[in-house]
C-alpha cells in the first residue's frame, strides 16, 4: 500500500479513501479473497469472541461461507466442546434449519424460527426424517398450544445431498418453492437449501479442516489455568486458539501465550495437527514483535475501536485503527507473521481498508450481533423494529459473568474496572437480517475494491492499494442520501 501523500497523524478508517488504479482484472468474480494469515480461510473474516455474537449457529453459518468464528473465553470448556462438536457435525454445503418434532407446540416453533434466517422450521419424525415445514403465516391463526404437525405443510421439495446447488436453484424457482430439504441415503435430513443459499453455494467455499469439517476457533483469557483450558480446547478439535486480553502487551500475557504455544506444540507433535495461535490486542510494532516472540502466529490489533468499547474514553489509551493495523501488519510481516484487524468495522469499506493496510483477516463483533445467527434472542422495540441485545466483553455484565466463581470481594473489585457497554441494541437491517446477507454485502464490496486497485488477491491488494487522507466532509460526501436535501 502507498499513501498519495504521507500522513502526519494517525488515521481511522473514516480518515482514508482509496483511489482507483489501472486494472487488468476483468471481473469481480476473478478476485481470490483467501486470507493472507496462516489460516488461509476462503474469506478474510473472523467473528469476534463476544458472548452476544459468537455461538455455534454463527460459527457454522459463517464457516459454510468461508469465514471462521471464535467461541468466547467466558464459556466453560465442556460447553465450548459441545458447540465445536455441533459445528463439526454440520453439513458443509446444506444449512442447518430450525428443526422441531411433530408434537412441538406452535408457540415454541414460532419462537425458534427467528434463530435462523430461513423463515421456517422443518418438522422431523422420531427417526429424523422430514415430514413437513412450518412457516409463520401457516401458523398465524393457530392456537399456540396446537402442535407443529397440525399446521405444517407437507408439500416438501427433497433432494439428494449430491444434487448440485445450481440444479436445486432451478428446481426451486421452477416450482415456486422457497426451500429444498436434502436427505441422507437413509431418508434423514442432512440440511436445507433456499434459492439464495444455492447461489451462495456456487460462489463461496466453506472453511474446512483437514477432515473436511467446518472450522471453528475458541478463545482463552490470561487468568486461571490457561494451559489447561488450551489443552481441553485442542482436545475438542478447535481449529484456532485466540489468547485474548485488553492489554496484550503485558508480561502476564506473554507468559500465558508461551504456555499456550507449548501446549499447542506438544499436541502438534502428538497428532500432526498444528493449530494456529492468535494473540492480542496490541497497536504498536513493539507489541507485535513481543507477541510473535512469545509464540503468536497471528497478532490481533486494536485497542479501543470496538463498538462496545469505552476504553478510550475511560483511559485515553488506544490508537486510530487504520494506522494501528498498518504499523502492526508491517511489523508482523517482517517477522513472517500476520495480523487480524480487530474492531471498529461498520461498513464494507472498513474491511477493504484494513486489508489494504495489510491485515490478514478482519475481526467483526457488534455488526454481526444484529443478525438472526448471533446468540441473543430476537426482541422488538415499541415501533416493532427487531433487535438483539449486545454488550462488551469488558462491561460490568461480562465481568460479572467471567468472575462468577470468584469470591464476592474479588467480584466487587473486578466490577470497578469496566471498559465496555453492558447493554446496547443492535438492530437487524431489514434488508440484511442474516449474517450471510452481511457476508454478501461485505464480499461484494471487497471484491470490487480489489478490482479498483488492480488486485487479483489480497497479497496484491495490500501491495497495490493507493490510499489518501480525507477531511470529515470528504467522508461525508461519500455517504448515500436516502432522502433529498
Ligand atoms: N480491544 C480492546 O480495545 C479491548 C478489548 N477488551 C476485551 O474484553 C475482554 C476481557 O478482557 P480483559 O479485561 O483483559 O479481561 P481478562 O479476564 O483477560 O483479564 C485481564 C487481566 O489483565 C490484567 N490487566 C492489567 N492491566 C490491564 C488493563 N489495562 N486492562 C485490563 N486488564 C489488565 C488484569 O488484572 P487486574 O484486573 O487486577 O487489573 C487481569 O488479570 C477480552 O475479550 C478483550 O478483548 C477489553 C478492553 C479493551
Ligand atoms: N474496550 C472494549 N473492547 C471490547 C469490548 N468487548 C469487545 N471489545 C473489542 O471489540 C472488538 C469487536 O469490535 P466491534 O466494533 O466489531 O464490535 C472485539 O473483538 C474486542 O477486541 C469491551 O467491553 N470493551
Amino acid at each position: 500500500m502507498r499513501f498519495l501523500t504521507q500522513p502526519t497523524t494517525d488515521l481511522t478508517y473514516n480518515d482514508v479513501f482509496m483511489v482507483p488504479s489501472r486494472s487488468s482484472v476483468a471481473s469481480r468474480h476473478d478476485v481470490d479473497l483467501t486470507s493472507t494469515d496462516s489460516l488461509a480461510t476462503p474469506l478474510p473474516l473472523v467473528v469476534a469472541n463476544m458472548t452476544a455474537v459468537s455461538g455455534r449457529r454463527m460459527a457454522e453459518t459463517v464457516a459454510r461461507r468461508g469465514a471462521v468464528a471464535i467461541i468466547p473465553q467466558d464459556l466453560p470448556t465442556d460447553v465450548v466442546g459441545q458447540a465445536v462438536a455441533r459445528v463439526k457435525a454440520a453439513h458443509v454445503v446444506f444449512d442447518t434449519p430450525v428443526r422441531v418434532a411433530r408434537t412441538t407446540t406452535v408457540g415454541e416453533t414460532l419462537s425458534l424460527i427467528p434463530k435462523r434466517s430461513h423463515g421456517l422450521a422443518v418438522v422431523v419424525d422420531d427417526d429424523g426424517c422430514p415430514v413437513g415445514v412450518v412457516r409463520p403465516d401457516q401458523a398465524a391463526g393457530a392456537d399456540r398450544f396446537a402442535q407443529a404437525h397440525e399446521v405444517m405443510s407437507t408439500d416438501l421439495v427433497t433432494v439428494a445431498t449430491t444434487t448440485p446447488p445450481r440444479e436445486i436453484f432451478e428446481l426451486l424457482t421452477a416450482s415456486h418453492q422457497d426451500v429444498a430439504v436434502a436427505l441422507h441415503d437413509d431418508g434423514t435430513m442432512a440440511g436445507v437449501m433456499t434459492p439464495r443459499g444455492a447461489l451462495r453455494a456456487g460462489i463461496y467455499s466453506p472453511a474446512v479442516d483437514a477432515a473436511g469439517r467446518l472450522r471453528v476457533g475458541a478463545a482463552v483469557g490470561i487468568n486461571g489455568d490457561v494451559a489447561g483450558r488450551a489443552e481441553q480446547l485442542l482436545e475438542a478439535c478447535v481449529d484456532v486458539l485466540v489468547v485474548d486480553t485488553a492489554h496484550g502487551h503485558q508480561e502476564k500475557m506473554l507468559d500465558a501465550l508461551a504456555a499456550v504455544r507449548d501446549v499447542r506444540d506438544r499436541v502438534a507433535a502428538a497428532t500432526g495437527t498444528r493449530v494456529p495461535v492468535v494473540a492480542g490486542n496490541v497497536v504498536t510494532a513493539a507489541g507485535t514483535h513481543d507477541l510473535v516472540d512469545a509464540g503468536a502466529d497471528v497478532v490481533k490489533v486494536g485497542v479501543g475501536p470496538g463498538a462496545m468499547c469505552t476504553t478510550r474514553m475511560q483511559t485515553g489509551v488506544g490508537r486510530p485503527q487504520f494506522s494501528a493495523v498498518l504499523e502492526c501488519a508491517e511489523a508482523a510481516r517482517a517477522d513472517g507473521r500476520a495480523v487480524w484487524a480487530d474492531g471498529g468495522v461498520r461498513h464494507p469499506r472498513d474491511i477493504a481498508l484494513a486489508l489494504a493496510a495489510g491485515a490478514g483477516s478482519v475481526m467483526i463483533g457488534s455488526w454481526f450481533a444484529g443478525t438472526h445467527e448471533s446468540t441473543g434472542d430476537l426482541l422488538s422495540d415499541a415501533q416493532g423494529r427487531s433487535y438483539k441485545e449486545s454488550f462488551g466483553m469488558a462491561s460490568a455484565r461480562a465481568v460479572r459473568n467471567r468472575t462468577r466463581s470468584s469470591t464476592g470481594y474479588d467480584r466487587g473489585l473486578a466490577s470497578l474496572f469496566e471498559e465496555g457497554i453492558s447493554s446496547s441494541r443492535m438492530y437487524l437491517d431489514p434488508e440484511r437480517p442474516g449474517v450471510e446477507d452481511l457476508l454478501d454485502f461485505i464480499t461484494s464490496g471487497v471484491r470490487s475494491s480489489c478490482t479498483y486497485a488492480g488486485a487479483r488477491d489480497l497479497t496484491e491488494f495490500a501491495r497495490l492499494a493507493v490510499v489518501g487522507v480525507q477531511s470529515s466532509s470528504g467522508y461525508e460526501e461519500g455517504r448515500p442520501l436516502h432522502t433529498s436535501w
